[in-house]
């Protein structure tokens, strides 16, 4: 039957495209359908242009950390110039992923998946077969459902504005509010972020997100905390954002940084007897639904681990080894995670927290590196660590790094916790110098 599959995957992000490519490797007859643009939002509308866009940011803040130490003149960003730069990249994504599937050996069909009342899998209406399915849709921005709820925009609209608004207001301080009001501070908007609650990045050590909120309070990003707003109107001034308390600013663009939701609802799951709600599908620890023909992975399933690109791919290499040699459930190592801010903000494994709670065990210690030779050369304004110690074995167990190379220092952090290297460890190695990677020794 020409519409019959080994394996037919929804969503064609990296997760779907990492399961598609993998299975087709492995010689399954593999089918992947996509809505929207082939690649997801992480090359699209997510990690890549967001950090296109921050090229400019990081090189105008080196610039500017070496006023008055070697540099004269700081630069300032052209933002059309910058757009057309990410444009550069990102327009030729989808068919370039597109592609790149069809060059692998693996079927695709544009158009909206979704499962029928008699359990069917139909693409925009044709019907389509196999003996495994795998749903990899991903997530959304979520729009607060408050009054004028229409005037909001997301962070897909930010990273496609023609120009910068003069004045640039957030509601949600999680990732996306925090880098996307950074970038849009250095191209000079006035940048207000309103948070609900007192605990903006809630999954971050919470001194080290208050050193972060600091700096950027320099750069005069405000920050209103404990606010709830309720109505975005639109006035002859500009957009008027209220808040719950009276609190209320007039802006030329609201974005929704409120988190993201699951796409579940098109997707007829109910018909197949799969679970979700609103962290996603329900999968058991082999990604597997109640449906055992239909698996998750990616954004899209309730795992839980953070909703990030590298992990979409994780669990697309595991899911993989399921469906052609199922084996032991998925195990995930320590997962990095980090905000790109400025400076940025950067963590891995145990929090401070949880290792406070044990302090005959860990040793947590907060070390302030902006003298040292690695941050001092650039003039950087603050760079600090929070490293959690094992002391038993001597190994790293956690990390926490604001500064301008956190980005890079928690990818080395990761390794040394995965790796269970001790001080000793470390010193029986080489490391170039003078790099980041030849600080690690003086972190234990
Ligand atoms: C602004 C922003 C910045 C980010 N920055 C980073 C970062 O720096 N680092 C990082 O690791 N992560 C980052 N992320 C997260 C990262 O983008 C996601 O974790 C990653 O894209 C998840 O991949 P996925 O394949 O699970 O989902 P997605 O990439 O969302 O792909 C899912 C695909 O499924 C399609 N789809 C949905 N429903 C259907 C349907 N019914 N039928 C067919 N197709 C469907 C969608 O159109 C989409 O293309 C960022 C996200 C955002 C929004
Ligand atoms: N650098 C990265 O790796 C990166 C960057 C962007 C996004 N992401 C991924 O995308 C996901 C979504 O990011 P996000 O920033 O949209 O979500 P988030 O969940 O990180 O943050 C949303 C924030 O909005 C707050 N909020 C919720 N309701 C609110 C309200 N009514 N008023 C004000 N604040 C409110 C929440 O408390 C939370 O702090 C992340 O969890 C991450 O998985 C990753």
């Amino acid at each position: 039957m020409a519409n019959q599959y080994d394996v037919i995957v929804i969503g064609g992000g990296p997760a779907g495209t990492a399961v598609a490519g993998g299975l087709t490797a492995q010689g399954k007859r593999v089918l992947i359908v996509e809505a929207d643009l082939w690649g997801g939002t992480c090359p699209n509308r997510g990690c890549d242009p967001k950090k296109i866009l921050l090229s400019a940011v990081e090189a105008k803040e080196a610039a500017e950390h070496l006023q008055h130490r070697g540099l004269i003149a700081g630069p300032q960003i052209d933002w059309p110039a910058l757009m057309a730069h990410k444009r550069g990249y990102t327009d030729g994504i989808s068919s370039g992923t597109h592609a790149s599937l069809e060059k692998q050996g693996i079927a695709t069909i544009h158009g909206q998946a979704t499962f029928g009342a008699d359990g069917q899998l139909t693409v925009d209406g044709t019907p389509v077969s196999a003996r495994d399915y795998v749903i990899a849709t991903g997530q959304r921005p979520a729009i607060l459902p408050i009054t004028g709820h229409e005037n909001l925009r997301t962070s897909t609209d930010f990273l496609d504005l023609d120009d910068m608004p003069k004045r640039v207001t957030f509601i949600g301080g999680g990732y996306v509010g925090f880098e996307l009001a950074t970038i849009a501070k250095a191209a000079d908007a006035d940048v207000h972020l309103i948070h609900h609650n007192d605990r903006p990045l809630k999954n971050f050590d919470p001194a080290m997100v208050q050193a972060l909120m600091t700096n950027l309070e320099k750069e005069d990003v405000h920050f209103h905390l404990n606010e709830d707003v309720t109505a975005v109107t639109k006035q002859a001034d500009g957009y008027h954002v209220q808040a719950a308390s009276g609190f209320e600013l007039v802006t030329d663009l609201v974005i929704c940084s409120a988190g993201r939701v699951p796409n579940v609802e098109q997707l007829g799951l109910e018909n197949v007897g799969v679970a979700y709600d609103r962290q996603g599908v329900q999968v058991n620890d082999h990604l597997q639904t109640a449906n055992t023909h239909i698996y998750a992975v990616g954004d899209v399933s309730a795992t839980p681990v953070p909703k990030l690109t590298p992990v979409a791919g994780y669990e697309a290499r595991y899911l993989v080894g399921e469906l052609t040699q199922p084996g032991a459930a998925i195990q995930y190592p320590a997962v990095p995670t980090q905000v790109f801010a400025a400076p940025k903000l950067a963590q891995v494994g145990l929090s401070a927290a949880a290792a406070q709670r044990e302090p005959d065990r860990y040793r947590v210690q907060t070390i302030d590196m902006t003298k040292w030779f690695t941050y001092y050369r650039f003039g950087a304004q603050q760079a600090l660590a929070k490293v959690i110690v094992d002391q038993p074995s001597g190994t790293i167990v956690g990390a926490t790094v604001l500064s301008d190379l956190a980005d890079e220092m928690i990818n080395y952090l990761t390794l040394l916790i995965d790796q269970k290297l001790t001080l000793a460890d470390l010193q029986h190695r080489i490391l170039a110098y003078p790099t980041p990677a030849s600080d690690l020794q003086y972190l234990y």
